[in-house]
């Protein structure tokens, strides 16, 4: 809705939908019906127009996109009656005004923001671009290059960068609403041609095509198969090139491709899905609605190594005061050495700088060796190496130390939290929290909860996931969670493909063309060949502890690759060493090529082991890979380890560089159909009985013999009895 209030000569429209003031077909109209009357009240002189509890708007209603009657075209007419008004209209920008909101306020004739306010287009993080005049408007108001950034960034700015390009007239630091009202008041009479944007030039720039051209380039270079960025460009370009009412209806016929594309509905579901795994739930009754976290006023955290080193810097850039701990001196200073390093380059980024981050200050930041200075922390974060041995000596000797009510935090990325916790005197306060590398940039936070986790430890912990502007999704404990657990079939895969024929650069490249940031292989050499070499031999998969005369390539009845340890012995760890699947430029290097060492070890591998090398065209290569690990999904779902396809697509789009425009595994699989998905698998299980990974899941064939119910519907056809929880 929107509430009309007239006051002395302004007259006042507030949009009023919680909890953002979100645009709905209801907003629009009423916001409509206010412009009428104020049109038609002679004693109104000028109109203003706000939003109410701080939040000006955030724009269309995203949920209105997929509705059967769709938002449609009914804001950019909206937004011409604003500014075609022969009374001044101010907009009053508190909080946001985003999408549609902010192009409401470029309708209008003033605009006026509090100094906190964040304004941006971030339609094209949702598939869409502006589609209320607001790729011809922006343009005309801040110019061609600042306005392409915004548009096809979708980056909020903050209301003092608003100002310095000219997409605000004033900034204030209190009373907008009164600010914007003795604006409204004073601009009562002057001419509003000059304020109308759709009137306006598009200010010109020196060899426009060629600057057009350089920017085209990079959208594309960023965008990695996403639609909106380009079309949001092209909407632009259109603005540069025509008249305002054409490029209008360039900008309407883009909308409608990308609405139509398929992106827009797959970015739209990981918006909502992102904010559905905060409300989590386990199946022993735990939940966001009842639980509620404890405060981490101090934390700690033990190890740095790489994964330690993030998490430290991670949480000095979210204020939270801690102790860093290493076990001897020559690895804390190598430690500080590092963290100094990360910390000063973040620095470097933020307004403020060090002095925001005090990160010299030992009060803030504190290096020990010493465990004792642990006693009085709230949260401990264990980010040692991935042995459980030394895990569980770590975790006893922390639960002697710590006080009572401490959180217990394991960074692991597939070890048995139970395990874990059962080292210590308090397992209901232990709780894994798999971090990403870089710890400090990447969104993901795994949070486990073993079989004694309590609801205070998850909700505790799900706050350090916002803490750290992370998102927090919350799973069971079985090998690998739920991230990784998928991870294994999907790399299985791409070796076995290998194997029968293919190369690391055409499985990686058809992965990339998909989407992916970086193709299995690729991103073997870049995380360590080592580390699931160590943790295969912990496994007794390899090394010493395999019992003499095992086949090369079965293990324990099933299929198995040895290439990823043979690989290993000899010294190719990846970027590391300076080869791996690829050859690099030198050890450490990043540019990886193929290596004809590892083309003709492939082909001898093949000969020894009697395989018939073949042609595996991309297809092979993507239903293999993609669908096992789907498949794996499946499985999870079934048994209670994550409540709901939304929390197996969260984490792959923000760990494991899933293309978010393709939604998550679980959103692909809906649109391929779990027919098709079915289909594949069991053609692929027939070729290859020994691959358990191939064979379709219960959960599956379940859902694909009910008639491919749409995903939301998924879990309600799931017994309770199913979960092994
Ligand atoms: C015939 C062809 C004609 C073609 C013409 C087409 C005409 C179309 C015209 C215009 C098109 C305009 C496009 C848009 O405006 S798209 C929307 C752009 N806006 C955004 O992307 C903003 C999205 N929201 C956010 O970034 C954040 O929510 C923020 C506003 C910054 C607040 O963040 P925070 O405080 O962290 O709160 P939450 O994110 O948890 O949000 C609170 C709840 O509000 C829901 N929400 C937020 N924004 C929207 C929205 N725009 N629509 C609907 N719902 C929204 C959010 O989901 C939370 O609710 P819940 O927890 O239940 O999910």
């Amino acid at each position: 809705m929107a509430q009309y209030a007239r006051g002395s000569a302004v007259a006042v429209i507030r949009l009023r939908n919680p909890p953002v003031n979100a645009l709905s077909r209801a907003v629009l109209q009423a916001l409509e019906d206010g412009l009428k009357k104020a049109d038609a009240d002679p004693s109104v002189k000028a109109v203003m127009i706000c939003g109410e509890n701080g939040k000006f708007s955030a724009g269309a209603d995203i949920r209105g996109f997929s509705a059967p009657k769709r938002l449609g075209g009914a804001l950019g007419p909206v937004v011409s009656l604003i500014e075609s008004s022969e009374k001044p209209v101010v907009a009053a920008i508190e909080g946001v005004a985003l999408g549609g909101g902010l192009e409401v306020a470029l309708g209008c004739h003033y605009r006026i923001a509090h100094v906190k306010a964040r304004m941006g287009l971030p339609e094209v993080t949702l598939g869409l671009l502006p589609g209320a005049e607001g790729t011809q408007r922006l343009p005309r108001l801040i110019g061609v290059p600042a306005a392409l950034d915004m548009i096809t960034t979708g980056k909020h700015i903050p209301a003092t960068e608003a100002l310095k390009l000219g997409l605000v007239d004033e900034i204030v630091e209190e009373n907008t609403i009164e600010a914007a009202i003795r604006l409204a008041n004073k601009v009562i009479g002057q001419p509003l041609g000059p304020r109308r944007l759709s009137l306006k030039p598009v200010p010109k720039v020196p060899n426009m095509e060629a600057f057009l051209d350089e920017a085209l380039a990079k959208v594309k270079r960023q965008a990695r198969g996403c639609l909106a960025p380009e079309l949001c460009f092209q909407a632009v370009r259109a603005a540069t090139q025509s008249p305002f009412a054409d490029g209008v209806r360039r900008e309407r016929e883009l909308f409608q491709v990308l609405l139509s594309s398929g992106q827009a509905q797959a970015l739209q579901y990981a918006f909502f899905a992102e904010r559905a795994v905060r409300r989590w739930a386990t199946p022993g009754g735990a939940s966001w609605s009842s639980a509620a976290p404890q405060p981490v006023r101090r934390a700690a955290v033990i190890g740095l190594g790489t994964m330690g080193r993030g998490i430290v810097t991670s949480l000095v850039k979210a204020n939270i005061p801690l102790v860093a701990l290493e076990q001897d001196l020559e690895n804390l200073n190598k430690g500080r050495k590092a963290v100094m390093f990360l910390l000063e380059r973040e620095a470097m980024k933020m307004e403020g700088g060090a002095q925001v981050l005090d990160f010299h200050n030992p009060a803030r930041l504190q290096f020990t060796v010493d465990f004792d200075l642990l006693r009085d922390v709230d949260l401990v974060i264990e980010a040692v190496f991935e042995n459980m041995a030394l895990k569980k000596e770590i975790f006893h000797k922390l639960s002697k130390i710590c006080k009572p009510g401490a959180l217990l935090c394991t960074n692991t990325s597939a070890l048995n939290i139970d395990e874990i916790a059962s080292a210590t005197n308090r397992p209901q306060q232990v709780i894994g929290t798999h971090f990403f590398s870089p710890a400090h940039v990447m969104r993901l936070l795994e949070i486990i909860y073993g079989r004694h986790t309590s609801p205070t430890a998850i909700a505790t912990a799900m706050q350090l996931a916002t803490a750290l502007k992370k998102v927090g999704v919350v799973v069971g404990n079985c090998f690998g969670f739920v991230g990784n657990r998928m991870m294994f079939p999907y790399v299985q895969q791409a070796v076995f493909l290998l194997e029968e024929g293919s190369r690391p650069d055409a499985v990686d490249q058809a992965l990339e063309d998909f989407g992916f940031k970086i193709g299995p292989f690729r991103m073997s050499d870049l995380a360590g060949l080592d580390v699931g070499w160590r943790s295969r031999k912990d496994q007794g998969l390899t090394g010493p502890s395999l019992p003499a005369g095992t086949p090369a390539r079965q293990r324990r009845g099933q299929r198995y690759s040895p290439l990823p340890d043979l690989l290993c012995e000899h010294g190719r760890f990846g970027q590391k060493t300076g080869k791996g699947w690829y050859l690099y430029e030198k050890a450490g290097g990043r540019t990886a090529t193929p290596d004809p060492w590892l083309l003709n070890f492939l082909s001898q591998y093949r000969d020894t082991h009697g395989i018939q090398t073949r042609f595996i065209d991309q297809e092979e290569i993507l239903e293999r890979c993609l669908f096992s690990l789907i498949n794996e999904g499946f499985a999870i779902l079934a048994e209670g380890i994550a409540s709901g396809p939304e929390h197996l697509d969260v984490i792959y789009i923000n760990g494991y560089g899933w293309p978010k425009h393709r939604g998550g595994p679980m959103f692909y699989a809906s649109t391929v159909g779990l027919p098709r998905v079915l289909a594949k698998l069991q053609k692929y299980s027939e070729a290859h009985p020994d691959v358990p990974g191939l064979q379709p899941s219960a959960f599956l064939k379940k859902l694909a013999a009910v008639g491919n119910p749409p995903l939301k519907e998924w879990m309600s056809y799931l017994s309770q009895q199913s979960s092994k929880l």
